[in-house]
């Protein structure tokens, strides 16, 4: 009753139908049948109210879509406009600094200010070589710390994690040593505070679904997310201010071709900026979204294609063949290797397909009611696009739960999202403001672990693929495995 007479409101009388779907209970709605894999569920019900329909969850009205048809209705056809703003939930407002960042920002003049600076600045040819020296110190600490570890267990999730956050640190704000900050390790901070923001990020919140209770924050979701965002801001606060102060002693730090890191240019572009100025926070909400969007998405991708690799031991050593011959048994691999590995980039793609990080994306929001495939869509609904799903659909898919590389080595399936079966980076406006970072740092990682080592898993057990689905769709049980040196020399290990 509650969503049609607020549909009535909106577009008027008998217009058109909402989708079909589930009311649930009185008053909660669906909600006390959410488990924790929100993405199986929403595939389950596709199967009997197809692929589009809607869920009422508490106050919220839901909509998931599950075909690649209506999906891009949504992201690519005339309402990608209506439909590329994402109404967040409480926490992530707290995330964003009440969405002053990019990813929880209405489509504007600040948004797009702030996407192209990640974008054009940060993601160009240019840039990536000039802090190609930092990404490669980086992963060389990591095989050195695996080196040092040759025949115990390696959790590869969390030595992907501390790699990725270190190079995000060195490019975006650099400082002398990319792991501390004023005495502050940046790693071990901020595998903490992820872990908390996260987890609230992925919680669901009675307060989101009932806007009426939001003030009693029931499950204290609001108070832990501002409490681990003083630690996160604390952090920030002397990355700026160190910044600051160097700049101000004319001790800027500058890449190999003169070109400043993220933080640098932020500064500046607020202080000699002619149009609409960076506000401290804005700056702050951006190093959030690369921090949380840039960190979790990749160490998770090397995480699963490892795994996936080792439940296919055929995989991985045509991979390691391939390496053998691109980059030699003599040598260590470099990012200009990377544009050589046919293979892997398809293990990349595949693992994407069958675990994508984002299963439903960043739900999107339409502005204004309108029309999806005939069905009512009301301002305001919270729609999902269930990606995991499109991406086993038997009618795009041969044999669509195999794990099978070779698919992807004839085809022309890119990242860009213009395929609306394969989304592992979304579509439209909104599609990842970090695409060309993530997808270099998975391949240079991962090609790294494998082309040095050789992997076991410890006492003969091998990795499962259970999942957990927080803001990214993790294993649930973390990865270990047991490297032993595939080179012949030591010198590439220390
Ligand atoms: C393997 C790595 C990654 C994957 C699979 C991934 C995936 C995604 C997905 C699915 C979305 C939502 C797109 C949509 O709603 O259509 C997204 C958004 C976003 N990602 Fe990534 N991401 C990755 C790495 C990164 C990195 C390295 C950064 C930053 C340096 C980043 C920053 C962002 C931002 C800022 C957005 C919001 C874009 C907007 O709303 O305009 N991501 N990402």
């Amino acid at each position: 009753l509650h969503f049609r007479r607020d549909f009535k409101k909106l577009i008027g009388e008998d217009s058109y139908k909402l989708p079909p779907g589930l009311q649930g209970l009185p008053i909660v709605g669906y909600l006390p049948f959410l488990g924790p894999n929100l993405h199986r569920l929403f595939m389950e019900l596709a199967q009997t109210y197809g692929p589009i329909y809607k869920l009422g969850i508490g106050q919220k009205l839901c909509v998931i879509i599950s075909s690649p048809a209506l999906a891009k209705e949504i992201v690519l056809r005339d309402q990608d406009v209506t439909f590329s703003n994402r109404n967040p939930n409480i926490a992530s407002r707290v995330f964003s600094f009440d969405g002053k960042d990019i990813a929880f920002a209405p489509l504007g003049p600040r948004w797009r200010q702030l996407r192209t600076i990640l974008v054009r600045e940060m993601q160009s040819e240019a840039s990536f070589d000039a802090s190609y020296l930092l990404r490669r110190n980086e992963v060389k600490k990591s095989v050195a710390i695996i080196y040092g570890n040759v025949g115990h267990a390696i959790d590869i999730g969390e030595l992907a994690f501390t790699t990725v956050v270190n190079i995000i640190a060195g490019m975006f704000w650099g400082n002398v040593d990319g792991r501390q900050v004023a005495g502050i390790d940046i790693g071990t901070e901020f595998r903490a505070a992820a872990g908390r923001l996260v987890q609230n990020l992925g919680r669901p919140n009675v307060s989101d679904f009932f806007p009426i209770l939001a003030r009693f924050d029931i499950q204290g979701v609001q108070k832990d997310m501002k409490k681990v965002m003083q630690q996160v801001d604390k952090i920030y606060d002397i990355v700026i201010d160190q910044r600051i102060k160097r700049g101000n002693m004319g001790e800027d730090e500058v890449n190999d071709d003169g070109k400043k890191n993220l933080l640098q240019f932020l500064l500046e572009f607020r202080e000699h900026d002619t149009g609409e100025p960076i506000s401290h926070e804005q700056i702050k909400a951006l190093l959030m979204d690369i921090v949380i969007g840039g960190t979790d998405t990749t160490s998770t991708t090397v995480e699963w294609a490892m795994a996936e690799m080792m439940l296919h031991p055929e995989v991985m050593v045509k991979a390691q063949l391939e390496l053998t011959e691109v980059v030699g048994l003599d040598n260590e691999v470099e990012e200009t290797h990377v544009k050589n590995l046919r293979y892997l980039h398809a293990v990349v793609k595949e693992t994407l397909r069958l675990h994508p990080v984002a299963p439903l994306l960043l739900p999107r929001s339409p502005t204004k009611s309108c029309h999806v495939s005939g069905y009512a869509i009301p301002k305001d609904t919270k729609v999902f696009l269930n990606v995991w799903a499109m991406h086993r659909d038997p009618e795009f898919w041969e044999s669509p739960l195999e794990f099978k590389p070779e698919r992807f080595l004839g085809d022309k399936l890119d990242y860009l999202g213009q395929h609306l079966h394969y989304l592992p980076f979304g579509s439209g406006r909104r599609v990842c403001a970090g695409l060309r970072l993530g997808e270099r740092m998975v391949m240079y990682l991962l090609a790294t672990l494998v082309h040095m080592f050789l992997w076991e898993s410890p006492d003969g057990t091998m990795p499962d693929t259970s999942e957990k689905l927080g803001v990214v769709l993790e294993k649930s049980n973390p990865l270990l495995l047991v490297p032993t040196p595939r080179l012949g020399s030591s010198k590439f290990y220390v």
